[in-house]
Order: C-alpha cells, then structure tokens, then sequence
C-alpha cells in the first residue's frame, strides 16, 4: 500500500531541489489507477466519472482525461478548471449542493449537466431552464465511510433527496417540462468492504425504477484505500461481479436495455499516488513527551486534524544513516493550534533537525484541503513523470500571493 516508490536519494534531490514543504506525484500510479477503474465493469455503457474534489490539478486532470474518463465537479470552480484542463462540457457532471441561481447559470450557459439533490434547487433549475435535461441526487437511506463527517447518505446528511419525495420530484420535473437524464447518489467516502458499496447501488436501483427512460445511474464515489498496513484493499473483483449481477438483473425489467452506468472515484484514483514531502525544524521534549516539529502544519494537509486519519510516516535522515533506534513520538507541525499533530505516539526511527518526513498516500484531498491558515504558503506539487524525469506542476506560493486580494493590489480594485 505504501506509494514509497522513490528511494531516499531520490526524495532528497526533489526536496532540496524544490523545497518544503513538497507534494509529490507519481504519473503512473494515477494512470494505473485510471485503468482499474475504467476496466471495472464489463459492461459497454460504463463510465467513470473522476471525483476532482480529490486533487484537482490542471496537470493531474489532463492526465486523466488522457485515460479517457470523464469528471465531476461541485462547483463553478472545478467546472472552470477542468475546462482549463481540456475536459468538453458534456464530459463534466456538475453534481452540486446548495448552489446559488448564479453558480446554476455557470454550467447551463456551458452545457454542462446538473445533478440537484433538493426539490428547492430542482424547482430553480426548472425557472432557470424550463424543458431543460437535468440530474437528480437521491439519498438511498443508507451511508458508508471512515467518519460521520464524510457520511453522506443516510439520516444524518445534508445531502440528497430522500426516497419519500419522489412524486414530488416527478411533480417539479413535469411542472417544468424537465427531461430527467439521471439519477445518481453517492453514500460517503473510504468504502473498504464492497458489500457496503453494493447495499447502496441495491437501494439506488430501486428508486430508478419509479423512473423510466433514464439514460444514467450513478452510483457515485467512495472507493476506499488501504492507509494503514493492517487495511486490506478494496476487493475488486467481488465488487465487479456484484455489481455486474445487480446490473443484469436490473436491465432484465428496465425499459432502456441502453442505459449508462457511471461510478465517481477521486481518493482511489489520486490517493496512492502521492506523498507530502515535509522537513524536521525542531526536535523537543515536553512533559517527557518528544515532539518532532516540522514544517507539515495542517494548513498543508488537514485530514489527521480533520478526521483523525492515519497516514503512514516515513522518516528520511539528512546524512543518509539510518537510525534503527525507534522512539515514540508526536510528529508536529508550525500552525498555532494545539491541536496542530500529524501523527500521534508513532513509533519512528528516530528523528534529527534537517531530516525529511514522508507523509504516505497523500494524493487525495491533502493539497485539495490546504489554506492559507496562519498566513501560511501552500506548497509546490512536482509529478514524477512516466519517464522517470520530474516537474513541477504547480509553484510554491509566495508572500505576494497573500496580499494580491486587498485593496490596490490587482485588477480587480
Ligand atoms: C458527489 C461525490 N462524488 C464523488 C466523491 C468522491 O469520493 P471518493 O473520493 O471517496 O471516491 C465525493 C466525495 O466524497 C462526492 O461528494
Ligand atoms: N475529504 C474527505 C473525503 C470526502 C470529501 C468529499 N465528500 C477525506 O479526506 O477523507
């Protein structure tokens, strides 16, 4: 599961070469990663929709558009990226929540397809486009995923519309002479067992079919990866063939023998690909509890603050010795926050000023969730490229890019 495929040697030329703190990514693991999805189901009509909230780099989404998957976005934002990016309007599903008229106008002046999961925002759509093709998000009455805060089907979500609405769906859509192209859903993020994945899609195809004519089923994200030596993968070839009966059994009652089936993985394709490449400033001891201070604030990579995720730690030495005492230690970043750990009472080779962290499987929502907290700098993102060169694929920001939004600092004054 580790995505440590660079050696030591490697890790210091690209950390003393672009600096730290560093995102780093592996072309070739996110193209591999492309392909298991996109080879998931054998079935014609399949699509797989890259989730970009994940890591929406122009560079990364062009490789994956290369791969020939399409994306989603959730807001005008990653719509207007991916545009950047070379993605055509009729590969991008706008799947949003809460959205102002505004930000809806965005992708109907593009073409884009919208996913609403409210009946307020399908009774927008509808004024805003009356006989227009939309999507509806439903919430299947049951989620899956590594905290509640990622949870996102259920009884405890802000997100789509609850089975019990559907004739007041179908009410809006003929109100408004609305073609509805899709439903789709998604439970939650980090799905590890496929069982938990196929419960969903079971209770997504019941609602389908009250629907008929739908050109698409999305059954959404969630695909988990193994963070954690003791995780094991997600299975899937048992998700396949799960999947694969479902389908089947579906098509065999459904009146579109045609229809499209589409899925929207961001972690699984992006995580593994990536490591946060940070250095040691500091080493102490507080109430006989050593601290390990980098330069790894959770502005940079928010996720083990966020959700108490684990993430594993690699420790690289500045003078190529390996130490083979290990200690117990909190790895810690520069933020002014208590709360501010990477990693808690990890057991790690020990730790000097100047060594390198590796922060493992950090492709997916590290640089996605970064902020400019404590008048930080995001960092820089390099690729490793197919070929084994590397390049930098977004700039470190500078202090100027935190004054450039005030007064008399831009076009925009
Ligand atoms: C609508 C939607 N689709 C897809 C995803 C991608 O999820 P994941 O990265 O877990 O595959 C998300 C994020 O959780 C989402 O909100
Ligand atoms: N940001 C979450 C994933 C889900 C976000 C999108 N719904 C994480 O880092 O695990």
């Amino acid at each position: 599961m580790i995505n440590l495929t660079v050696d030591h040697k490697k890790i210091k030329e690209l950390a003393d070469l672009y600096g730290t703190p560093l995102y780093v990514y592996d072309e070739n693991t996110i193209r591999l990663r492309c392909r298991e999805m996109k080879n998931l189901l054998p079935y014609e009509n399949f699509r797989v929709n890259y989730s970009a909230k994940a890591n929406s780099n122009m560079e990364i989404l062009k490789i994956i558009l290369d791969e020939g998957i399409d994306v989603d976005a959730m807001s005008p934002g990653e719509i207007y990226i991916e545009q950047k990016a070379g993605f055509p309007g009729d590969r991008i599903f706008f799947v949003c929540n809460n959205v102002s008229a505004e930000e809806m106008l965005y992708a109907i002046e593009r073409d884009i397809l919208i996913s609403v999961d409210s009946l307020s925002q399908l009774e927008l759509y509808g004024k805003k486009k009356p006989g227009g093709r939309i999507a509806v998000r439903f919430n299947p009455g049951y989620g899956s995923g590594h905290s509640d805060k990622v949870i996102t089907g259920g009884e405890s979500t802000k997100f789509g519309i609850q089975k019990i609405y559907i004739n007041a769906v179908k009410e809006i859509l003929r109100k408004y002479s609305l073609e509805l192209a899709g439903i789709n859903q998604h439970i939650g993020s980090f799905i590890l067992e496929e069982d938990n994945y196929i419960e969903g899609c079971m209770k997504l195809l019941e609602i389908a079919g009250e629907f008929s004519g739908l050109s698409f089923i999305d059954f959404g994200g969630g695909f988990g990866i193994p963070y954690n030596g003791d995780e094991s993968k997600l299975n899937l070839t048992q998700l396949s063939i799960k999947l694969m009966n479902l389908i089947e059994s579906f098509i065999r009652e459904y009146d579109n023998k045609n229809i499209t089936f589409k899925i929207e993985p961001g972690r699984y394709i992006v995580a593994e690909s990536g490591f946060l490449l940070g250095r040691v400033n500091a080493v102490k001891y507080n109430y006989e509890k050593k601290y390990v201070g980098t330069d790894l604030g959770f502005n940079v990579l928010i996720r083990p603050v966020l959700y108490d995720s684990y993430h594993e730690i690699k420790i690289v030495k500045r003078d190529n010795v390996d130490s083979h005492e290990k200690e117990q230690v909190n790895i810690v970043g520069n933020i002014c926050e208590s709360g501010d750990i990477i990693a808690r009472d990890r057991l790690l080779p020990r730790a000097e000023e100047g060594d390198l962290v590796v922060v493992c499987c950090a492709g997916a929502y590290g640089f996605s969730m970064s902020s400019n907290y404590n008048c930080r700098l995001r960092p820089a993102e390099v690729l490793i490229c197919s070929d084994g060169t590397h390049r930098l694929i977004r700039r470190r920001e500078t202090l100027e890019d935190l004054v450039k939004h005030f007064p008399g600092s831009g076009p925009a004054y």
